[in-house]
């Protein structure tokens, strides 16, 4: 069979030749193919039912080696498969963003910025029961901070996921990393849920506030001034950055790294910190620099966007698994769900 080039759901693949040991488990041949599409990248194997020769035939990924992997989730809607106009048919994915749990310092009232410091007990409490909010929400790709709270919380809150799935971080930080890490389970892979760590997601880095405690700041620089570090828009902490300049790495990574995913049909969470979340949030929602002024974000809850058709839906914070409303927003969720109660039950 000569090169060739193949639409699937997955993306377009490039036929590159015979596997050297065409293997046939359960009457399935397997043959090697190469991925084109950018966001799969690399080797990856497929499965090919019956006769090959015809080239109309209908491709099963099996295995893969791509580094930012992704794969179908088999408790999709029937419409996310299948079929190869099926980029038009994903345009709505949900979007989590979770702020992470109480932290060590949240709980001493100090300022923490980039300070890496893990969770407390009530942290972890938190995030596990964001987790059972977001149970039923799909979950393909988790985006977290280079921060332990950020990536706890993730973690946690995924425990407790329906759908069972194991996050990963992926080590790209070096070729060796990266190839340390790989995994040779296709059926291990569908299982897993790559988690991305990246600094740009960070909390907004405090300068020289970073470590002091917030009341006594307060009670030595005055509450108005404090306040305006804390949460003016483009007023600077000492030596830190103002919510803006933290808004121009946290946005443009949200741009440049995550609306692409969501695009592709991937229903993603993020897991971040006040003031990088609150940045996102003022891009998602629209908000002036007046407006994001006044947005709080508690520790541990989970907020639900819908993208759709190019547009954020902001759908609120899921008070709990079984809210009906937030699973009958979309026929999409509902069937997820419905999958997931047939799956479990
Ligand atoms: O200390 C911090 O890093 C942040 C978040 O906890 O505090 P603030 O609410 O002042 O932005």
């Amino acid at each position: 069979m000569a090169a060739s080039t193949f639409h699937h759901a997955l993306g377009t693949v490039k036929f590159l030749g015979w596997d050297s040991s065409p293997g046939s488990q359960n009457g399935i041949s397997t043959f090697s193919v190469k991925m084109v599409s950018k966001d799969f990248g690399l080797d990856m194997r497929l499965l090919k039912r019956g006769n090959c020769s015809s080239g109309s035939c209908k491709l099963r990924m099996v295995h893969a080696l791509a580094s930012h992997s992704s794969v179908a989730d088999p408790v999709q809607a029937p419409s996310n498969q299948n079929s190869s106009d099926s980029q038009k048919k994903t345009n709505e994915t949900a979007l989590i963003l979770i702020r992470h749990g109480e932290s060590l310092w949240n709980e001493k009232n100090l300022f923490t910025g980039c300070v890496d410091v893990p969770l407390t007990q009530k942290g972890v409490e938190e995030a596990i029961e964001a987790g059972k909010r977001i149970s039923n929400i799909p979950v393909d790709m988790i985006y977290t901070s280079a921060l332990i709270r950020a990536q706890m919380t993730a973690m946690l809150a995924m425990t407790q996921h329906r759908r069972k799935k194991v996050p990963i971080i992926m080590h790209n930080e070096s070729q060796q990393a990266k190839a340390w890490s790989q995994i040779y389970s296709g059926d291990t892979l569908k299982q897993s849920i790559p988690v991305i760590t990246a600094w740009q997601l960070n909390e907004r880095m405090y300068g020289e506030l970073q470590g002091l405690n917030k009341q006594e700041t307060a009670d030595r620089f005055g509450k108005e001034k404090v306040h305006e570090w804390r949460r003016s828009y483009d007023i600077p902490p000492p030596n830190g950055e103002s919510l803006e300049m933290c808004a121009e790495r946290a946005v443009a990574y949200f741009k440049e790294q995550i609306q692409p995913d969501l695009l592709t049909g991937k229903n993603i969470m993020i897991a971040a910190h006040g003031n990088s979340l609150r940045s996102i949030i003022m891009y998602l929602d629209k908000l002036t620099s007046q407006e994001v002024i006044s947005l709080e974000l508690s520790t541990g809850i989970p907020m639900l966007y819908i993208f759709k058709e190019g547009k954020f839906i902001r759908r609120g914070s899921p008070v709990a698994p079984s809210e009906a409303g937030v699973y009958a927003y979309t026929r999409k969720l509902a069937l997820y769900r419905q999958k997931l109660d047939e799956m479990l039950h």
